[in-house]
């Protein structure tokens, strides 16, 4: 049994290219991708929301091209390759999804859609979009853009970033190999299996040695890079073997795996953030039925707001104080400060008047916030 996966509500697999793409013929293997959907549609149908991180663009698209199937070509060639099997690779999602009555929805990302706050938004929101709207966005590297400085060049980090943005709860990376072990195992007879790693010490990291695989280009580095971004996140993630037809199930019946526990929930996890690591740019004073309000957990609405001081842009932190300029809370802003000096003292209906577009309802929405005060 696996509880964690059970308890789970938003779940991100991470899929690599060594297991979807069949070496032998450099084409989607679909036996294996039918199967995986099938397990994408049992944790639906158990209500849980599915984000797949896949790669395979590359490699499929190398083909497509006929391009040597080696590994390593150069940047232009890998970039090339992966705008031609980028659609394949959607595609074979989309037809393997079908069958279950499941739409699919292709995500690019770049690191820097992870990293800058304002495209970080746009970016969550969209996804949490297409959750509600019970699709499963299927999300790879944009690696026609993204160049070798600024790419992340594996998925792992990748996945990892996309499950802290998508708030998950947990990230079930599947590999070529069923867990964590003290070395090597492919090199290392003595190598011993670690079922759970409760923190990721220097010792963990040793263990992890550089070898990859044909396809592949994470390596275990990689994957302790990403449990850390998980679990500092609160994610879980778990390492399991993808060398199995619907490694999901395989997973919820106690195959081997290695476990990284979240000491925090991820919304716990945020809000530490919001309220801890960030220095607030921007503050906003708010009248005493928007105090009310936040005290109750609800977002703040432009109503409520009657002064803002600083410049700050939209996704920065702000200061929430009340008259007497006690702070009451702190929240990422939904408006840069301009907007939102705009929209101050406004219902939320006038936004799209008096701004010209339809923005979000909120200044700071209740996700986007914490109580310090
Ligand atoms: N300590 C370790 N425990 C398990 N695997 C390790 C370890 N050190 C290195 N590896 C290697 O990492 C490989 C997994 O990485 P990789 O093949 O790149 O996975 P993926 O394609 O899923 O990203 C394993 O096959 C194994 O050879
Ligand atoms: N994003 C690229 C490559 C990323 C990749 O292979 O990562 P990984 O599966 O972690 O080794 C692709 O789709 O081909």
């Amino acid at each position: 049994m696996s509880p964690r996966l059970d308890a789970a509500q938003r779940v991100v697999i991470k899929i690599g290219s060594a297991l979807l793409v069949d070496k032998a013929t450099g084409e989607v293997n679909r036996p294996w991708l039918d199967a995986l959907a099938g397990d994408v549609a049992r944790l639906h149908a158990a209500g849980k929301e599915v984000i797949l991180v896949s790669s395979g663009s590359i490699a499929l698209g190398r083909r497509v091209l006929k391009l040597p199937r080696t590994r390593g070509p150069r940047l232009e060639e890998a970039q090339a390759a992966a705008a031609a099997g980028q659609i394949r690779l959607a595609g074979a999602y989309v037809d393997a999804l079908k069958p279950h009555g499941i739409s699919v929805a292709q995500i690019l990302l770049t690191p820097e859609d992870t990293e800058r706050r304002r495209r970080y938004l746009n970016a969550r929101a969209t996804l949490q979009t297409l959750l509600k709207l019970r699709a499963v966005p299927v999300i790879n590297e944009n690696d026609t853009v993204a160049t070798q400085e600024i790419r992340f060049g594996d998925n792992d980090r990748l996945a990892a970033r996309v499950s802290v943005m998508a708030g998950a709860d947990v990230l079930v990376l599947l590999s070529d190999i069923d867990g964590l072990y003290t070395a090597d195992p492919t090199t290392d007879p003595l190598a011993r299996f670690i079922p759970e790693v409760p923190e990721i010490t220097a010792e963990i990291e040793a263990m992890c040695g550089t070898t990859r695989t044909d396809v592949g280009t994470g390596g275990m580095v990689t994957k302790i890079m990403a449990a850390r971004i998980a679990v500092a996140g609160g994610c879980s993630m778990v390492i399991t073997s993808g060398k199995v037809l619907a490694p999901v199930a395989a997973l919820q019946r106690g195959a081997r795996a290695t476990w990284f526990p979240a000491a925090k929930s991820p919304a716990a996890a945020r809000k530490q953030w919001i309220a801890g690591t960030l220095k607030p740019t921007g503050r906003l004073v708010v009248d005493a039925g928007a105090a009310r309000a936040l005290k109750d957990g609800r977002s703040l609405l432009p109503a409520g707001v009657t002064a803002i001081e600083g410049s700050f842009e939209k996704g920065d932190t702000v200061v929430i104080a009340d008259a007497a300029g006690h702070e009451l809370a702190r929240g990422l802003a939904s408006y840069g400060a301009d907007e939102a000096r705009r929209i101050q003292g406004r219902n939320s209906r006038d936004i799209e008047v008096v701004l010209g577009y339809r923005g979000r309802d909120v200044l700071v929405h209740r996700d986007d916030l914490v109580l310090t005060g």
